[in-house]
Protein backbone atom coordinates (compact mmCIF):
# COMPACT_ATOMS: atom_id res chain seq x y z
CA UNK A 1 0.00 0.00 0.00
CA UNK A 2 1.01 3.22 -0.54
CA UNK A 3 2.10 6.47 2.14
CA UNK A 4 0.74 9.36 1.71
CA UNK A 5 3.85 11.34 0.87
CA UNK A 6 4.84 9.78 -2.38
CA UNK A 7 1.20 10.49 -3.04
CA UNK A 8 1.29 13.83 -2.36
CA UNK A 9 4.66 13.52 -4.25
CA UNK A 10 3.14 12.11 -7.34
CA UNK A 11 0.28 14.73 -7.29
CA UNK A 12 2.65 17.10 -7.78
CA UNK A 13 2.07 18.99 -4.42
CA UNK A 14 4.94 21.52 -3.96
CA UNK A 15 7.53 20.49 -1.06
CA UNK A 16 6.20 22.91 1.10
CA UNK A 17 2.89 22.41 1.42
CA UNK A 18 3.59 18.71 2.11
CA UNK A 19 5.20 19.60 5.01
CA UNK A 20 3.07 21.36 6.56
CA UNK A 21 0.23 18.86 5.91
CA UNK A 22 2.68 16.25 7.14
CA UNK A 23 2.91 18.79 10.78
CA UNK A 24 -1.42 18.78 10.58
CA UNK A 25 -1.64 14.89 10.46
CA UNK A 26 1.61 14.41 13.00
CA UNK A 27 -0.73 16.24 15.59
CA UNK A 28 -3.76 14.61 14.34
CA UNK A 29 -1.74 10.76 14.84
CA UNK A 30 -0.74 12.29 18.68
CA UNK A 31 -5.04 13.24 18.41
CA UNK A 32 -5.93 9.74 17.63
CA UNK A 33 -3.45 7.91 20.21
CA UNK A 34 -5.11 9.79 22.82
CA UNK A 35 -8.57 9.39 21.98
CA UNK A 36 -7.93 5.70 22.43
CA UNK A 37 -6.64 5.89 25.21
CA UNK A 38 -9.78 8.08 26.89
CA UNK A 39 -10.29 7.92 30.30
CA UNK A 40 -6.86 6.62 30.70
CA UNK A 41 -5.22 9.66 28.95
CA UNK A 42 -7.79 11.65 30.69
CA UNK A 43 -8.84 13.59 27.99
CA UNK A 44 -12.85 13.20 28.76
CA UNK A 45 -14.95 15.41 30.22
CA UNK A 46 -15.44 19.16 30.41
CA UNK A 47 -13.75 22.40 31.04
CA UNK A 48 -15.20 25.57 32.93
CA UNK A 49 -14.63 27.68 29.94
CA UNK A 50 -16.53 28.67 27.15
CA UNK A 51 -15.31 29.46 23.27
CA UNK A 52 -16.60 32.95 21.81
CA UNK A 53 -19.73 31.12 20.57
CA UNK A 54 -20.76 30.25 23.89
CA UNK A 55 -20.34 26.42 23.86
CA UNK A 56 -18.77 24.70 26.71
CA UNK A 57 -15.35 23.76 25.95
CA UNK A 58 -14.37 20.11 26.31
CA UNK A 59 -10.89 19.15 27.61
CA UNK A 60 -9.99 17.39 24.43
CA UNK A 61 -11.32 20.57 22.63
CA UNK A 62 -8.66 22.24 24.37
CA UNK A 63 -6.10 19.76 24.36
CA UNK A 64 -6.64 19.04 20.38
CA UNK A 65 -6.37 22.92 19.70
CA UNK A 66 -3.02 23.24 21.62
CA UNK A 67 -1.43 20.59 19.84
CA UNK A 68 -1.85 21.19 16.26
CA UNK A 69 -1.48 25.08 17.19
CA UNK A 70 2.16 24.97 19.04
CA UNK A 71 2.85 22.40 16.01
CA UNK A 72 1.56 24.42 13.17
CA UNK A 73 3.55 27.69 15.30
CA UNK A 74 6.99 25.55 15.34
CA UNK A 75 6.98 24.45 12.07
CA UNK A 76 7.47 27.94 10.12
CA UNK A 77 5.01 27.11 6.73
CA UNK A 78 2.00 28.80 8.59
CA UNK A 79 1.75 33.05 8.99
CA UNK A 80 -1.98 32.83 10.53
CA UNK A 81 -3.85 30.62 12.10
CA UNK A 82 -7.73 30.46 12.63
CA UNK A 83 -9.49 28.06 15.18
CA UNK A 84 -12.75 27.13 16.17
CA UNK A 85 -11.50 27.49 19.41
CA UNK A 86 -9.47 30.84 19.29
CA UNK A 87 -11.71 34.05 19.29
CA UNK A 88 -9.40 35.30 17.11
CA UNK A 89 -6.48 34.47 14.19
CA UNK A 90 -2.99 33.79 15.85
CA UNK A 91 -0.39 35.75 13.58
CA UNK A 92 2.29 32.80 13.50
CA UNK A 93 5.37 33.36 11.07
CA UNK A 94 6.06 36.29 8.99
CA UNK A 95 6.30 35.61 5.69
CA UNK A 96 5.51 32.07 5.34
CA UNK A 97 3.49 30.87 2.26
CA UNK A 98 0.21 29.39 3.79
CA UNK A 99 -2.88 30.17 6.15
CA UNK A 100 -4.04 26.80 8.10
CA UNK A 101 -7.68 27.01 9.72
CA UNK A 102 -9.45 24.18 12.02
CA UNK A 103 -11.73 22.88 13.86
CA UNK A 104 -9.69 20.65 16.50
CA UNK A 105 -12.12 18.72 17.46
CA UNK A 106 -15.30 18.23 15.80
CA UNK A 107 -18.42 16.21 17.38
CA UNK A 108 -16.84 17.57 20.66
CA UNK A 109 -20.92 16.38 22.17
CA UNK A 110 -19.77 12.33 20.89
CA UNK A 111 -15.64 12.61 22.61
CA UNK A 112 -17.59 11.33 26.55
CA UNK A 113 -19.80 8.46 24.80
CA UNK A 114 -16.89 6.94 22.64
CA UNK A 115 -18.64 7.71 19.49
CA UNK A 116 -17.40 9.51 16.13
CA UNK A 117 -15.46 12.52 16.19
CA UNK A 118 -12.66 14.08 13.97
CA UNK A 119 -10.57 16.86 13.26
CA UNK A 120 -11.52 19.34 10.26
CA UNK A 121 -8.42 21.38 8.74
CA UNK A 122 -7.94 23.64 5.39
CA UNK A 123 -5.38 25.34 3.94
CA UNK A 124 -4.83 28.73 1.80
CA UNK A 125 -2.28 30.50 0.81
CA UNK A 126 -1.18 33.99 2.55
CA UNK A 127 -2.21 37.11 1.65
CA UNK A 128 1.49 39.00 0.89
CA UNK A 129 -1.09 42.35 1.36
CA UNK A 130 -2.55 41.70 4.26
CA UNK A 131 -0.42 41.42 7.74
CA UNK A 132 -0.24 37.72 9.71
CA UNK A 133 -2.20 39.70 12.65
CA UNK A 134 -5.41 40.34 10.50
CA UNK A 135 -8.84 38.06 9.91
CA UNK A 136 -8.35 39.72 6.46
CA UNK A 137 -6.21 36.65 5.66
CA UNK A 138 -9.09 34.38 5.62
CA UNK A 139 -11.31 36.47 3.25
CA UNK A 140 -11.06 34.25 0.57
CA UNK A 141 -13.74 31.57 -0.99
CA UNK A 142 -13.69 27.82 -0.44
CA UNK A 143 -12.47 27.96 -3.83
CA UNK A 144 -8.57 29.09 -3.36
CA UNK A 145 -8.40 26.26 -0.61
CA UNK A 146 -5.54 24.32 -1.52
CA UNK A 147 -5.92 21.63 0.79
CA UNK A 148 -8.98 19.97 2.79
CA UNK A 149 -9.25 17.32 5.11
CA UNK A 150 -10.42 15.33 8.29
CA UNK A 151 -9.16 12.83 10.20
CA UNK A 152 -11.69 10.86 12.06
CA UNK A 153 -11.10 9.11 15.22
CA UNK A 154 -12.99 6.27 14.70
CA UNK A 155 -12.79 2.52 14.65
CA UNK A 156 -9.90 3.15 12.30
CA UNK A 157 -8.23 6.42 12.35
CA UNK A 158 -8.93 8.02 8.50
CA UNK A 159 -7.94 10.36 7.01
CA UNK A 160 -9.35 12.14 4.30
CA UNK A 161 -8.22 14.33 1.70
CA UNK A 162 -8.14 16.53 -1.71
CA UNK A 163 -4.95 19.06 -2.53
CA UNK A 164 -7.49 20.32 -5.81
CA UNK A 165 -7.63 16.72 -7.83
CA UNK A 166 -9.57 13.40 -6.48
CA UNK A 167 -10.52 13.16 -2.55
CA UNK A 168 -8.38 10.40 -1.12
CA UNK A 169 -8.88 8.04 1.61
CA UNK A 170 -5.98 6.55 3.80
CA UNK A 171 -5.52 4.62 6.78
CA UNK A 172 -3.50 5.31 9.54
CA UNK A 173 -1.56 2.37 10.23
CA UNK A 174 -1.14 2.39 14.36
CA UNK A 175 1.99 -0.43 14.23
CA UNK A 176 3.76 1.95 11.87
CA UNK A 177 2.60 5.39 12.54
CA UNK A 178 1.82 5.98 9.01
CA UNK A 179 -1.37 6.53 6.78
CA UNK A 180 -1.21 4.51 3.85
CA UNK A 181 -3.61 4.87 0.51
CA UNK A 182 -6.59 2.87 1.26
CA UNK A 183 -8.93 4.35 -1.38
CA UNK A 184 -7.59 6.14 -4.76
CA UNK A 185 -10.65 8.12 -5.70
CA UNK A 186 -13.87 8.79 -3.27
CA UNK A 187 -16.75 8.69 -5.87
CA UNK A 188 -20.28 10.01 -3.92
CA UNK A 189 -23.19 8.28 -5.99
CA UNK A 190 -25.25 10.55 -7.67
CA UNK A 191 -28.67 9.13 -6.13
CA UNK A 192 -29.37 8.26 -2.73
CA UNK A 193 -31.96 6.74 -0.32
CA UNK A 194 -30.53 8.05 3.13
CA UNK A 195 -30.69 11.12 4.60
CA UNK A 196 -28.76 12.82 7.69
CA UNK A 197 -30.69 16.08 9.49
CA UNK A 198 -31.06 16.65 13.03
CA UNK A 199 -34.95 15.99 12.89
CA UNK A 200 -35.24 18.08 16.64
CA UNK A 201 -35.52 20.79 14.60
CA UNK A 202 -38.28 19.91 12.35
CA UNK A 203 -40.37 22.29 13.56
CA UNK A 204 -38.34 25.70 13.41
CA UNK A 205 -37.42 24.52 9.86
CA UNK A 206 -38.77 26.47 6.41
CA UNK A 207 -41.72 25.66 5.07
CA UNK A 208 -39.81 24.40 1.79
CA UNK A 209 -37.09 22.49 4.21
CA UNK A 210 -40.24 20.77 6.19
CA UNK A 211 -41.64 20.10 2.92
CA UNK A 212 -38.79 17.86 1.38
CA UNK A 213 -38.46 15.98 4.74
CA UNK A 214 -42.25 15.17 4.48
CA UNK A 215 -41.83 14.06 1.23
CA UNK A 216 -38.41 11.71 2.06
CA UNK A 217 -40.59 10.37 5.06
CA UNK A 218 -43.63 9.66 2.92
CA UNK A 219 -41.28 7.10 1.03
CA UNK A 220 -43.12 4.92 -1.60
CA UNK A 221 -46.20 6.77 -0.90
CA UNK A 222 -45.25 9.99 -1.51
CA UNK A 223 -44.04 12.05 -4.67
CA UNK A 224 -40.44 10.83 -4.54
CA UNK A 225 -41.67 7.77 -4.73
CA UNK A 226 -39.48 5.62 -2.76
CA UNK A 227 -37.95 4.29 0.64
CA UNK A 228 -35.90 6.75 2.70
CA UNK A 229 -33.25 5.86 5.58
CA UNK A 230 -32.22 8.18 8.20
CA UNK A 231 -28.84 8.71 10.15
CA UNK A 232 -27.77 11.42 12.40
CA UNK A 233 -23.97 10.50 14.17
CA UNK A 234 -23.97 14.05 16.06
CA UNK A 235 -20.71 14.88 14.29
CA UNK A 236 -20.63 16.49 10.81
CA UNK A 237 -16.99 15.18 10.23
CA UNK A 238 -18.93 11.42 10.43
CA UNK A 239 -21.80 12.13 9.05
CA UNK A 240 -20.19 13.74 5.80
CA UNK A 241 -17.61 10.50 5.91
CA UNK A 242 -20.75 8.13 5.59
CA UNK A 243 -21.85 10.51 2.43
CA UNK A 244 -18.39 10.44 0.90
CA UNK A 245 -18.31 6.48 1.50
CA UNK A 246 -21.58 5.48 -0.02
CA UNK A 247 -23.65 8.45 -0.31
CA UNK A 248 -26.47 10.50 0.88
CA UNK A 249 -27.52 13.67 1.49
CA UNK A 250 -26.30 16.14 4.86
CA UNK A 251 -28.38 18.24 5.83
CA UNK A 252 -27.82 21.48 8.56
CA UNK A 253 -30.40 23.99 7.59
CA UNK A 254 -31.17 27.60 8.79
CA UNK A 255 -34.07 27.23 11.73
CA UNK A 256 -35.47 29.94 14.25
CA UNK A 257 -34.34 28.68 17.06
CA UNK A 258 -32.39 31.66 17.50
CA UNK A 259 -33.07 34.45 15.10
CA UNK A 260 -29.71 35.68 15.64
CA UNK A 261 -28.11 32.80 14.77
CA UNK A 262 -30.19 30.34 12.16
CA UNK A 263 -27.38 28.40 10.99
CA UNK A 264 -25.27 25.85 12.92
CA UNK A 265 -22.22 25.41 11.02
CA UNK A 266 -18.87 27.04 10.51
CA UNK A 267 -18.09 27.90 7.17
CA UNK A 268 -14.23 28.21 7.19
CA UNK A 269 -13.51 25.28 9.55
CA UNK A 270 -16.54 22.93 8.89
CA UNK A 271 -18.56 23.56 5.26
CA UNK A 272 -15.76 24.77 3.35
CA UNK A 273 -13.48 22.10 3.30
CA UNK A 274 -16.36 19.39 3.76
CA UNK A 275 -17.75 20.93 1.03
CA UNK A 276 -14.23 20.93 -1.20
CA UNK A 277 -14.08 17.33 -0.51
CA UNK A 278 -17.79 16.56 -1.30
CA UNK A 279 -17.20 17.97 -4.77
CA UNK A 280 -14.00 16.31 -5.45
CA UNK A 281 -16.00 12.96 -5.41
CA UNK A 282 -18.34 13.99 -7.50
CA UNK A 283 -20.84 15.24 -5.10
CA UNK A 284 -22.49 18.90 -4.67
CA UNK A 285 -22.45 21.51 -1.32
CA UNK A 286 -24.88 24.37 -1.28
CA UNK A 287 -26.07 26.71 1.67
CA UNK A 288 -30.40 27.07 0.55
CA UNK A 289 -28.97 29.51 -1.76
CA UNK A 290 -25.56 29.12 -3.14
CA UNK A 291 -22.73 27.05 -3.72
CA UNK A 292 -20.77 26.91 -0.45
CA UNK A 293 -17.24 26.88 -2.10
CA UNK A 294 -18.16 30.68 -3.53
CA UNK A 295 -19.03 32.29 -0.76
CA UNK A 296 -17.27 35.70 0.16
CA UNK A 297 -16.85 34.82 3.69
CA UNK A 298 -17.35 37.98 6.20
CA UNK A 299 -15.59 36.62 9.54
CA UNK A 300 -14.29 33.60 10.63
CA UNK A 301 -16.71 32.30 12.57
CA UNK A 302 -19.32 33.04 10.02
CA UNK A 303 -21.82 30.17 9.86
CA UNK A 304 -24.05 29.02 7.21
CA UNK A 305 -26.93 26.41 6.05
CA UNK A 306 -25.38 23.44 4.52
CA UNK A 307 -26.67 20.65 2.42
CA UNK A 308 -23.95 18.44 0.85
CA UNK A 309 -23.86 14.98 -0.86
CA UNK A 310 -25.03 12.93 -3.86
CA UNK A 311 -25.53 15.30 -6.23
CA UNK A 312 -29.45 14.60 -7.59
CA UNK A 313 -30.71 14.69 -3.79
CA UNK A 314 -28.91 18.18 -3.30
CA UNK A 315 -30.77 19.26 -6.28
CA UNK A 316 -33.71 18.01 -5.44
CA UNK A 317 -34.07 19.33 -1.89
CA UNK A 318 -32.76 22.92 -3.60
CA UNK A 319 -35.99 22.62 -5.82
CA UNK A 320 -37.92 22.60 -2.83
CA UNK A 321 -36.34 25.77 -1.43
CA UNK A 322 -36.99 27.01 -4.79
CA UNK A 323 -32.93 27.69 -5.57
CA UNK A 324 -32.36 28.01 -9.15
O1 LIG B 1 -26.31 19.17 18.24
P1 LIG B 1 -26.70 18.87 16.83
O2 LIG B 1 -27.82 19.71 16.32
O3 LIG B 1 -26.93 17.40 16.59
O4 LIG B 1 -25.46 19.37 15.97
C1 LIG B 1 -24.47 18.54 15.58
C2 LIG B 1 -23.53 19.34 14.78
O5 LIG B 1 -22.77 20.18 15.63
C3 LIG B 1 -21.41 19.91 15.49
O6 LIG B 1 -21.06 18.97 16.46
C4 LIG B 1 -20.60 21.16 15.69
O7 LIG B 1 -19.22 20.93 15.81
P2 LIG B 1 -18.34 21.05 17.16
O8 LIG B 1 -18.44 19.78 17.93
O9 LIG B 1 -16.98 21.26 16.56
O10 LIG B 1 -18.82 22.26 17.91
C5 LIG B 1 -21.32 19.27 14.10
O11 LIG B 1 -20.26 18.42 13.98
C6 LIG B 1 -22.60 18.47 14.04
O12 LIG B 1 -23.06 18.20 12.77
MG1 LIG C 1 -17.37 21.20 14.50
MG1 LIG D 1 -15.10 21.56 17.36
Amino acid sequence: MKRLIPCLEQDNVDIELILLIKTILTACKEISFRVGQGALSNVLGSTLDENIQGETQKKLDIISNQLLKDMLLESGKVRTIASEEEDYVVAATEGAPYIVAFDPLDGSSNIDINGQIGTIFTIYRAKDDVSAESELQFSQKGTEQVCAGYVLYGPSTLLAMTTGGPSRLYTLDKTQGCYLLTTEQMDIPTETQEFAVNMSNYHQWSAGFTHYINDLLLGNEGTRAKKYNMRWNGAMVGDVHRVLSRGGIFCYPNNTKSPQQPAKLRLLYEANPLAMLVENANGKASTEQERILAIEPSHIHQRVAVIMGSTSEVDECLEYLNVK
